[in-house]
């Protein structure tokens, strides 16, 4: 536990390479990183992808105590990204590594660079799934809503448990 630390939660997606090796070593970076200390880590989920059509993602959440603002905190997600040769290309299309900051306690934040909540997180099912599974009643702060609520909302029949995982 770091004292005067704030809590937040991160959504993990991978369609190319090994997407759970890659996923096992982004979580051990993040766990590794000065300032952070890994609290929760969901299973992964194996989800049909939204947008273009491209290969499943893999897909999974963690929750983190944090002592950095989230301006930091999303540097520190890039560098991760960097780090595993994601390359962007066109919107929403496949990548080795996508890291997105959901949750920043009870924070509303709106920046060209940085909006939180995550702006799609409430249509995801492959965001919502995983969060519900570590932080069933973690209220998002535009809706007011529990996670648990908000992913009764929409469409899960293409996210599933990976088996062995
Ligand atoms: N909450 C957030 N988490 C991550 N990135 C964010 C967030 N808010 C804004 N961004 C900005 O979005 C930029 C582009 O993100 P990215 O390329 O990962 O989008 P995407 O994954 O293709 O689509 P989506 O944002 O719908 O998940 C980042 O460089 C970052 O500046
Ligand atoms: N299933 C799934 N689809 C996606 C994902 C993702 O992580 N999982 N990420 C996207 C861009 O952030 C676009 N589409």
């Amino acid at each position: 536990m770091i004292p005067n630390c704030e809590r937040s939660a991160i959504a993990l997606g991978s369609n190319m390479g090994n997407s759970e090796k890659i996923l096992a070593a982004a979580i051990n970076i993040l766990a590794k990183t000065p300032g952070i200390v890994l609290q929760a880590k969901s299973s992964l989920y194996q989800t049909k992808a939204v947008g273009p059509p491209q290969p499943d993602y893999l897909n999974g959440c963690v929750i983190l105590q944090v002592e950095m603002p989230p301006q930091q905190l999303l540097n520190t997600l890039l560098a991760i990204e960097q780090k595993f040769g994601r390359v962007r290309r066109e919107r929403w299309g496949p990548r080795s590594l996508d890291l997105d900051l959901l949750l920043y306690d009870d924070l509303i934040w709106n920046t060209p660079t940085l909006q939180i909540p995550h702006p799609r997180m409430r249509e995801r099912a492959f965001v919502l799934v995983p969060l519900a599974e570590i932080a069933p009643d973690w209220l998002e702060p535009v809706s007011g809503c529990a996670i648990k609520d908000l992913v009764k909302e929409v469409d899960c029949s293409d996210v599933h448990l990976l088996q062995g995982a």
